[in-house]
């Protein structure tokens, strides 16, 4: 038996996160405060109106609820339909499509279900209105995400042989379950004939657990990790036995419900791991499509051609070729850094002696090669030479990505990625952002121009200062009349915000002439767009103004945003972008 080391997390808080899992509660957001509470009339009484009265916190919860109620039926789900026509600019348009996925809104029509069937370009957006959108690989494994510290803690106490309750017993089995369907894309039928003796029998091959799982119609044989296996071990030493009953006759199955019986219906049973957590349910056909789309679309294999094989070869074997494809890449990871799996290697784990995998290896390597050069240039387009300096450090041998194609396929980071982006944290911090210098525009004072080209949606520069939040903000504004532009009064979130810029230097820069801060108004001749973005900062999350490029800037360009300004004349007003959330 292996010896498995697991990091467990939240140690000090096992108690409170296992009772999480206890109580479906509803998460309702504090209007006070715009953020989710699982207890609100708790969190009201202690935080939020802990002066007020209780019929005034009643009647606050019922505002909250009915709120979230209105949200539910009406906010949550986004028609991309829709969007294309509010949103015609296609690259805006993604960015907040991407955007929504992260964060959990519905998209109906959302044409990535249309990719998943490989209907050609253009066609995604007229032919996608009968069929739900395809989930992807992440949405239907989020539930093992988000479980896993709870299981962790379940695990530990099983190890440690302390009590652990009856329905904890039962999670813990869902989630392994889970992990034989969501990630290895077992059958349920499959799991659910998993016989106590295949587990017996599995085998350790250079730190991948191998076994082979016997159902009434098949056989399949797969690898899993340590880590995963450490958690079926622990089910199977700690939790199965104590099912077990002399009266009952388990078939010698690997999955015992609580009587010792063998387990009904494990579809069920991940329905109910999902409900626990408040997840939307996912099947494992639609697990296994999604990882075979996955694996298709970081394949640059071109879509035309794709179709043509499939058609060539009908649809039983194409998709045959398909799960064979996803064994191979389960068997062998396509990472950026593995190297391909030689022919007595992929002959030994009894795949086809030919180079067809073989070769869709290599796409799929090749594009996660790609990936990783674009993610280290995530501000602006590189130059060819600047990809190839990239690629010689990495010193691969063989299957490089071409300098060229890498430099076509840079696309402006989508603002998920731009929130937690090493560089562009780092440049906030430092405030040494590249490419801008000051420059003396007479009546307007100074302002800042650029001294390399910036492609539209590239990062430029944050608006850099201290965020004073509510209405303490909304006052430090309207204090001040007149000629004043260094104050950035925005709503985002719900919130009221205010950059202060106006002090300068700021505490955390006290000898940086921060750029973002002298950027000159202008409604007609605008070229930056500021965002509001939740930056990851290794402390914590933080608010801050980042200015995109709204098209193409030249060299010497000056660098001018719209302060939102009504009046005609402008005269110097606080920035104020009521808007820019929405
Ligand atoms: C955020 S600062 C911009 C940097 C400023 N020009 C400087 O020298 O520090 C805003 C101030 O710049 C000036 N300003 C910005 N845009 C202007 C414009 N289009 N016309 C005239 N003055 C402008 C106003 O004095 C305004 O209060």
């Amino acid at each position: 038996m292996n010896v498995i080391c697991i990091l467990y997390v939240c140690q000090n808080t096992t108690a409170c996160s296992l009772q999480k899992i206890d109580k479906d509660r509803r998460i309702i957001s504090c209007l006070q405060c715009f953020r989710p509470q699982e207890m609100l009339p708790n969190h009201l009484l202690r935080v939020c109106m802990k002066n007020q009265t209780s019929e005034e916190r009643n009647a606050e919860v019922e505002r909250a609820k009915k709120s979230m109620k209105a949200w539910t039926l009406r906010g949550r789900t986004w028609d991309y339909n829709e969007m294309v026509k509010r949103y015609p600019d296609e690259a805006c348009r993604q960015a907040l499509l991407e955007d929504l996925r992260e964060r959990h809104f519905l998209i109906l029509n959302d044409p990535k279900d249309a990719l998943a069937e490989s209907s050609p370009p253009g066609a995604a957006v007229e032919t996608h209105n009968k069929k739900p959108a395809q989930p992807t690989l992440q949405d239907c494994q989020r539930v093992l995400r988000v479980s896993k510290a709870d299981m962790l803690i379940i695990h530990r106490k099983l190890l440690d042989q302390q009590h652990v309750e009856e329905d904890q017993r039962t999670l813990f089995r869902y989630f392994c379950e889970a992990i034989l369907v969501l990630r290895y894309f077992q059958r349920p039928e499959a799991v659910r004939a998993f016989k106590a003796s295949d587990w017996i029998n599995k085998t350790n091959v250079d730190g991948r657990i191998d076994m082979e799982v016997q159902s009434t119609k098949q056989s399949a044989k797969f690898s899993i990790t340590e880590e995963d296996s450490a958690m079926l071990d622990a089910y199977f030493l700690k939790i199965r036995p104590g099912c077990m009953q002399d009266s009952q006759d388990d078939q010698g199955r690997f999955f015992l419900s609580k009587q010792g019986l063998p387990v009904g219906n494990v579809t069920s049973d991940l329905r109910r791991l999902h409900e626990q957590y408040d997840l939307p349910s996912f099947s494992s056909q639609q697990a296994r499509r999604a990882q075979i789309t996955m694996a298709y679309s970081s394949s640059d294999e071109p879509a035309d051609e794709r179709r043509v094989r499939k058609q060539k070869r009908g649809r039983g074997p194409a998709d045959q070729d398909d799960r064979d494809f996803g064994a191979f890449l389960l068997q062998f990871p396509a990472t950026a850094s593995s190297t391909p799996p030689t022919k007595k290697k992929r002959t030994a784990a009894g795949f086809p002696p030919d180079r067809m995998f073989y070769d869709r290896w290599r796409s799929v390597q090749l594009a996660k090669r790609e990936e990783l050069l674009l993610s280290q240039c995530s501000r602006r387009p590189p130059s060819v030479s600047k990809v190839s300096r990239l690629i010689q450090k990495e010193a691969w041998t063989g299957n490089c990505p071409c300098p060229e194609d890498v430099v076509a396929k840079w696309r402006p980071a989508t603002r998920v990625q731009v929130e937690s982006d090493p560089w562009i944290i780092t440049m906030i911090q430092n405030q040494k952002w590249t490419g801008l210098a000051l420059k003396d525009f007479g009546t307007k004072g100074q302002g800042v121009v650029a001294t390399e080209p910036f492609a539209m949606g590239s990062v430029v520069c944050d608006y850099h200062g201290k965020v004073i939040t509510g209405a303490e903000g909304r006052k430090l504004v309207e204090s001040i009349k007149g000629d004043m532009g260094y104050l950035f009064f925005f709503h985002a979130a719900g919130r009221d915000l205010c950059v202060d810029a106006e002090t300068f230097p700021c505490e955390c820069h006290p000898t940086e002439n921060t750029m973002g801060r002298r950027i000159n108004h202008s409604s007609k001749r605008a070229n930056l767009r500021p965002v509001h973005c939740m930056m990851n900062f290794p402390e914590g999350q933080r608010d801050v103004i980042l200015f995109r490029a709204k098209r193409d800037i030249h060299l010497c360009e000056e660098l001018l945003f719209d302060y939102g300004v009504k009046r005609k004349s402008f005269r110097g007003e606080a920035i104020n972008l009521d808007w820019l959330d929405e």
